[in-house]
């Protein structure tokens, strides 16, 4: 062990004193003629690449950690980092800094190395995958071995589940993702059965349509608008339908957006076949609107305006990669800007509301295995309506004990108490009972008159925010211009 140590003391005491004693020049040309005589190729794969995320390092970092590579490596001494996250059944691995794994395809060995360079300033890690394999073999490498790479991350992906979620962190999405592993599937959503198919049937269409949206030449990505009263089951439709697909989330929240470049550098670096969530878009009271913003006010480019996100939704910046999905999520649907409902935006508004005879049926199947005596049923059926309770409220009283009489007479009594105004929402907000609409009501005649009202209200709305952003412009230019103007005297 000591005769080792010191080979190595010594090997680093060599390189530092070769680095040392030989000009940079010399070293650069040495480096160049041994490339220039290897029969090597390398190929470096980066984690991003030409301004976007590169899929082939995602993939590489996959397929080198899945199993696969694992019984197809067959040289030399490797290291990889092992991990377990909570709750998932599998191990992780992942190459680990500077070590190599080799492994044959078509009878031709893949030098892989995991590269990393720490970068103080901005605390970050610069990461890479060199890919060493013989000069003949540049051809097979382009065009087989690296199209394997991804269709193999693929399929690991798809059947180790990995659904990864990602928050933004300073500016950017955070490094380190979380798997998520949310229980909620299509077969434990209470939803309306007709919407329910209907949905499963678009997701499908979405998915299988790569095709479809080449021929129509059209950017492969959909929009969907979840809308409807807190607790009746938005969040619950996402993880359903991102388990459905198995595409990851990336969870937005605008108010940690700055600006339009900021927007701009986040969609540029989201993987394919992924979810892009904006959550209650009607809070982001930072967007700025597109007809209140001055063109000459330089600061209007460093804000998050609604142009940018038109543009990021479904302009030029949409179709910088494929097969996505964008989900904004709303409570009061009346208070998002109408262009960015419109179709090829929003392509499909989903309606989700307040449980139905239906709903609480799935429920009951779901939470007590469809027990449910017929004179407990009569009273539910009676009361469930009125009474307006959403499926979280629902739910929430069906767990409330493991006895499931009991828990259903509380439910009876939660909503008679609901229904005669006693409830915790019995005066519930003029906008939440705009939401009584049938739960699953995709695109309802109740929804085209309500719209007539809204196109003529937020008119008006967005005429006077016109107004108050130019006087709130106004009212800054005359306090700057008054600051400059103040006596000396009392700027103390
Ligand atoms: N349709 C549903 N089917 C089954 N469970 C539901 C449904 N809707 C809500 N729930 C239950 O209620 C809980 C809260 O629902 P969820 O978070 O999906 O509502 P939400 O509409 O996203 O609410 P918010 O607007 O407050 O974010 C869920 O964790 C789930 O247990």
């Amino acid at each position: 062990m000591g005769s080792v140590l010191s080979i190595a003391a010594t090997v680093t005491i060599l390189r530092s004193t070769i680095n040392q004693l030989i000009p940079k020049e010399l070293q650069d040309y040495t480096t160049s003629l041994i490339r220039r005589y290897s029969t090597e190729h390398t190929l470096v794969i980066k984690e991003s690449h030409g301004g976007s995320n590169n899929q082939l390092f995602e993939a590489a970092m996959v397929y080198l950690g899945g199993d696969p590579l694992f019984s197809a490596a067959s040289v030399g001494p490797q290291r990889f980092e092992v991990g377990k996250r909570e709750n998932s059944k599998n191990f992780t691995y992942c190459l680990d800094r500077d070590s190599e794994v080799v492994e044959e395809f078509k009878g031709v060995p893949m030098k892989w190395k995991f590269r990393m360079n720490s970068k103080q300033e901005s605390k970050t890690d610069e990461c890479w995958y060199e890919l060493r394999f013989h000069k003949k073999d540049l051809k097979m490498v382009s065009g087989h071995y690296l199209a394997h790479i991804l269709e193999m991350a693929k399929i690991i992906k798809d059947q180790n589940h990995l659904i990864k979620f990602h928050t933004v962190r300073y500016d950017r999405w955070a490094t380190s993702t979380s798997t998520l592993i949310h229980p909620m599937t299509f077969d434990t959503l209470a939803l309306d059965e007709e919407l329910k198919k209907s949905l499963i049937e678009d997701l499908t269409a979405f998915s299988n349509g790569k095709d479809y949206y080449q021929k129509i030449g059209k950017a492969w990505k959909r929009g969907y608008l979840l809308y409807g009263p807190p607790g009746t089951g938005k969040s619950s439709l996402i993880a359903a339908m991102s388990n459905f697909l198995n595409y990851s989330i990336y969870n937005l929240n605008l108010s940690n957006v700055e600006s339009d470049s900021v927007l701009e550098y986040l969609l540029l670096h989201m993987s394919n076949r992924s979810i892009l969530v904006v959550e209650d878009i009607d809070c982001s009271a930072k967007i700025q609107n597109r007809r209140s913003g001055d063109k000459t006010d330089s600061s209007a480019k460093q804000k998050l305006t609604l142009s940018g996100l038109l543009n990021a939704i479904d302009g030029l910046l949409s179709c910088c990669g494929e097969e996505r999905i964008i989900i904004f999520t709303t409570n009061y649907k009346d208070r998002i800007d109408p262009a960015l409902l419109r179709p090829g935006r929003m392509d499909v508004h989903v309606s989700l509301s307040y449980c139905t005879f239906q709903t609480f049926n799935k429920l009951c199947q779901i939470y007590l295995g469809d027990y449910c005596p017929e004179t407990l049923l009569c009273q539910i059926k009676e009361l469930i309506e009125p009474a307006k309770a959403t499926p979280a409220e629902v739910a929430g009283e069906l767990m409330k004990s493991r006895d499931p009489t009991a828990s259903l007479k509380g439910l009876i009594e939660f909503l008679t108490k609901k229904g005669s105004g006693g409830g915790s929402n019995g005066n519930a907000p003029k906008e939440e009972e705009e939401f009584a609409v049938n739960n699953g009501n995709l695109n309802g005649a109740t929804e085209n008159a309500r719209m007539a009202m809204e196109s003529s209200y937020k008119a008006e709305i967005l005429e006077l925010q016109t107004k108050l952003v130019a006087t709130e412009n106004k009212l800054s230019d005359l306090v700057a211009a008054w600051e400059k103007l103040r006596p000396a005297s009392t700027m103390r």
